[in-house]
């Protein structure tokens, strides 16, 4: 990523701080989150696959010249998994990853649809993600809950079949906590997933559907109005609508901010051009996010430190924005107090003299 406003500037402290401080992830997707050697090593099993299998070679291979071209690229990756076992250890690796970086708790977005379209069995499916889940809660202290996203592009068959996917008794697995709607926006209008959204809420789920990444304001509220958002996956665009601001900071709907992904796909130009700065002054609760962080080059802690320099804060600020993602999270009340705390005690114990 070649921008004036680069992370890298930020000072060294201020990474270190980054690195250890404790906290939530609400927006990555599963097969967004495969790291180089996994992907590297699934496609030296698939020959048939246009996947490199050289994982420097994946830098060129995940340099999007716009937001069409990053979901073709997204879905020869999606290819490339398919037995359970592939899906066991894509999510027990993302696990891995987020307790590196620090990530006590992470709304994982999964799209079941483009497993079981694929082949995958459905049980197998979800047993390999639970077992997934328990392992790295137990070997790695992160827990683990799914966010299961309609691939709206994929049409009304993909929302029926991740609707019943998620809200069978049978299959709904135990982590499932939210509901979503992912890939491209423009040709894909909000308000047909409305009957969709409302039986995932009836069983009990959270919305909350990507909106005004790659279109405008309209589809945030669309995204409101028909689907019940609770949290809005990027909402980039809702800086250009002052009504629409006001109304999310009124009803205190966080934006998952995803800054990397912007720039990667295109969506916004540069990162001295996000709207982030505006969201924060008009009220809106803003939650820093990593969406696909080997595919954009980046991760948790890098988004984080270009949120300092974009947001101007310090270590104080920092922690701000980390109990933000804990708050808008899905955790219970115990679980968001124990996170919380654990976010005060490392920043006082760190800025202590
Ligand atoms: N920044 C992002 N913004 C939006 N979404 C993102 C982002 N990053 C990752 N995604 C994921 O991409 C999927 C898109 C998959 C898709 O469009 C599709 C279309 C037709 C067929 C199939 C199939 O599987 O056969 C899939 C979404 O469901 C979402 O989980
Ligand atoms: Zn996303």
């Amino acid at each position: 990523m070649t921008d004036h406003l680069d992370a890298s500037v930020a000072p060294r402290e201020l990474h270190a701080f980054i690195a250890a401080l404790p906290k939530a992830e609400l927006h990555v997707h599963h097969v967004g989150s495969a790291s180089p050697r996994i992907v590297s090593e699934l496609a030296a099993r698939h020959p048939d696959s246009k996947v490199p299998t050289d994982p420097e070679a994946l830098v060129d291979y995940f340099t999007f010249t716009d937001f069409a071209h990053f979901i073709d690229v997204y879905l020869s990756v999606v290819d490339l998994i398919r037995t359970p076992e592939d899906v066991r250890l894509l999510t027990y690796e993302v696990a891995r990853e987020l307790a590196r970086q620090q990530v006590r708790y992470a709304e994982l977005t999964i799209t079941p649809f483009s497993s079981t379209r694929r082949g995958i069995d459905e049980r197998a499916f979800m047993d390999a993600i639970e077992d997934a889940r328990k392992a790295a809660e137990a070997e790695f202290g992160t827990v683990l809950r799914w966010c299961f996203d309609i691939p709206g592009e994929a049409g009304l068959e993909a929302a029926e079949e991740t609707t019943r996917l998620a809200t069978d008794d049978r299959l709904r697995p135990e982590g499932l906590v939210s509901f979503g709607l992912g890939g491209p926006e423009i040709g894909v209008p909000r308000p047909q997933f409305k009957p969709y959204f409302d039986r995932a809420i009836a069983a009990g789920l959270h919305s909350v559907p990507h909106a005004g990444e790659t279109t405008g304001p309209e589809t945030v509220w669309d995204a409101l109005t028909y689907l019940r958002a609770e949290r809005i996956g990027h909402g980039t665009s809702s800086a250009q609508d002052p009504k629409l601001l006001a109304h999310l900071a009124e009803q205190r709907i966080a934006l998952e901010v995803c800054p990397t992904s912007n720039i990667a796909t295109r969506a916004v130009r540069t990162l001295g051009e996000h709207p982030i700065k505006e969201f924060v002054r008009a009220g809106v609760i803003v939650t820093i996010n990593s969406d696909d962080p080997p595919m954009f080059g980046t991760d948790l802690d890098n988004e984080y430190a270009v949120a300092a320099r974009l947001l101007d804060l310090d270590e104080r600020g920092l922690a701000e924005l980390a109990k933000n993602a804990v708050d808008a999270s899905f955790l219970d009340v115990a679980g968001k107090a124990r996170i919380r705390d654990e976010i005060d005690t490392f920043t006082t114990a760190w800025l202590a003299p």
